[in-house]
C-alpha cells in the first residue's frame, strides 16, 4: 500500500509543536541523508503542502530538482524547516520513484500533458445517471487512462433518484461486459435537506444511499475522483469526508494563503473506520480529460486477460481495431469464453476513445 495510506497516524490535521530539535539542524550533507520523507497533499502556486509524520509542512522545490516538479501523491524528501507553518519553508530535494502516474490532457491553456496525481491505486469516475446526462465517451476515456496508468477503475453512478423511469440510461448495460465495479448512489427518500445548489453549507448533510459501499471500496487505497461539474462529486466527497472543508481550511492556515482556490488536486483522508483501516481520496477540481495520446494499445489489452492470449495472432504493431487483428479469430474460436464478443467490442470502443475528438466531452461544449 502506498505511503499516503499507511504512514499517516493522526486523523487530525494540525501542526505538531516541538518539532525543533527532533532532528539535527546541522548543515546539510551533500546527499541529504538527513532528509525526511513526506507526501504531497496539494500544490498551490509553487508551494507544496506536504504531510510529514502527521503534520503539514510547506515546501518549495530545491534548485537541484531542476525541471522536475512534484505532484499530489508524490513521496518527497525534505530538508530545511520541517516544523510547518506559514513562514517556515522546507525544500524538496528528491522525488521518490512513482508507483503510478495519472496524466491530464494538454489543452488550449497548457499545451503539455502533465502528471496530476502520483501513486494512486484507483480511479473513481463519478457520473450522474441523470441531470446531467451520462457521457459514455468521457467514461471510456477515463477507463483507458486508468488502465494505462495501472489504476483500478471504479464507476460511481449518482442521482439514481433522478432517473426518468420511461427512459432509463443504458450506461449500466454498457459497462457490464467490462467488469468495472459499479456503485449506484442516490439521495435517500427521507433526505430532507433542501436541494439548493447555492447553499453549500448543506453539502455533506445529504443522506446518500450507496455511500457506505463506495467507502468500502476506497478503504486501504488512494483513489482519485474525477467527474464533470454537477454530477455530485462534491456531495460525495463531503459525505465521505465530513470535514473536507475543514481539511482544506487547515491547508490554508498552514500555507497562509487564504482559501484553497487553486485548481490543484487535493488529497483528503477518509475517517479511520472501526477496524482502524485508512484510505485517501484525491479530489481533482478542473480535471476534464486525460492524456491518451501516448497509450500503447497492448497495455489496454492486458486488462482483458481472456483476450490477451489472442495477441500472438496479431500482426506487429496491431491497433487491435483492424481487419488483420488476431483477436477476432481468438474470440470466434471460443477461447475468450462466452462473453468474448462483448468484451472485444468493449475493448475496441475504449481503444477508439483515444482518437475520437473530445469536443462533446468538454464541459463548455
Ligand atoms: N437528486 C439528487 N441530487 C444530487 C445527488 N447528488 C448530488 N445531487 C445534487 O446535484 C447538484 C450538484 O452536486 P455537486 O456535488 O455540487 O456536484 P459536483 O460534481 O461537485 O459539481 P461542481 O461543484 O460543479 O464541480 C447539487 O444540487 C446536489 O445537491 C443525488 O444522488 N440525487
Ligand atoms: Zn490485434
Amino acid at each position: 500500500m502506498s505511503r499516503l495510506a499507511d504512514r499517516y497516524d493522526e486523523s487530525d490535521v494540525r501542526v505538531r509543536p516541538g518539532r525543533r530539535g527532533s532532528r539535527p539542524r546541522t548543515k546539510e550533507r551533500p546527499r541529504h541523508e538527513d532528509a525526511v520523507i513526506g507526501t504531497v497533499i496539494t500544490v498551490d502556486r509553487g508551494r507544496y503542502t506536504v504531510r510529514v509524520e502527521g503534520h503539514l509542512v510547506i515546501a518549495m522545490r530545491a534548485r537541484e530538482l531542476g525541471r522536475k516538479a512534484a505532484v499530489v501523491g508524490d513521496d518527497v524528501a525534505l530538508v530545511g524547516d520541517i516544523r510547518g507553518g506559514p513562514d517556515r519553508l522546507a525544500r524538496i530535494v528528491r522525488i521518490e520513484p512513482r508507483r503510478s502516474v495519472l496524466r491530464r490532457t494538454a489543452d488550449d491553456t497548457d499545451p503539455v500533458e502533465r502528471v496530476i496525481v502520483a501513486n494512486a491505486d484507483q480511479l473513481v469516475v463519478v457520473t450522474a445517471l441523470a441531470d446531467p446526462e451520462p457521457r459514455p465517451r468521457m467514461i471510456d476515456r477515463c477507463l483507458v487512462a486508468a488502465y494505462d496508468a495501472g489504476l483500478t477503475p471504479l464507476l460511481v453512478l449518482t442521482k439514481a433518484d433522478r432517473i426518468d423511469p420511461e427512459n432509463p440510461p443504458d450506461v449500466l448495460d454498457m459497462y457490464r461486459p467490462l467488469d468495472v465495479p459499479v456503485v449506484v448512489t442516490s439521495f435517500a427518500d427521507d433526505d430532507v435537506v433542501p436541494d439548493d445548489a447555492s447553499d453549500t453549507t448543506h453539502l455533506g448533510r445529504h443522506r446518500i444511499v450507496g455511500v457506505e459501499e463506495v467507502r468500502e471500496l476506497l478503504t486501504g487505497r488512494v483513489s482519485v475522483l474525477v467527474g464533470h461539474s454537477g454530477v455530485g462529486k462534491s456531495t460525495l466527497v463531503n459525505a465521505l469526508v465530513p470535514d473536507a472543508d475543514r481539511a482544506t481550511g487547515h491547508v490554508n492556515d498552514v500555507t497562509g494563503r487564504g482559501r484553497h482556490t487553486s485548481t490543484s488536486a487535493i488529497a483528503l483522508e477518509l475517517p479511520v473506520d472501526d477496524e482502524g483501516r485508512r484510505g485517501w481520496i484525491v479530489d481533482t477540481p478542473g480535471v476534464r480529460s486525460f492524456g491518451l495520446a501516448h497509450i500503447d494499445p497492448d497495455r489496454i489489452v492486458t486488462h482483458f486477460s481472456e483476450l490477451a492470449g489472442g495477441l500472438d495472432g496479431c500482426p506487429r504493431g496491431c491497433s487491435h481495431d483492424e481487419e488483420e487483428c488476431g483477436l477476432d479469430a481468438w474470440v470466434a474460436s471460443g477461447q475468450a469464453g462466452p462473453a468474448g464478443p462483448a468484451r472485444l467490442d468493449s475493448l475496441r470502443r475504449l481503444l477508439r476513445a483515444r482518437t475520437e475528438p473530445r469536443e462533446h466531452d468538454r464541459p463548455d461544449a
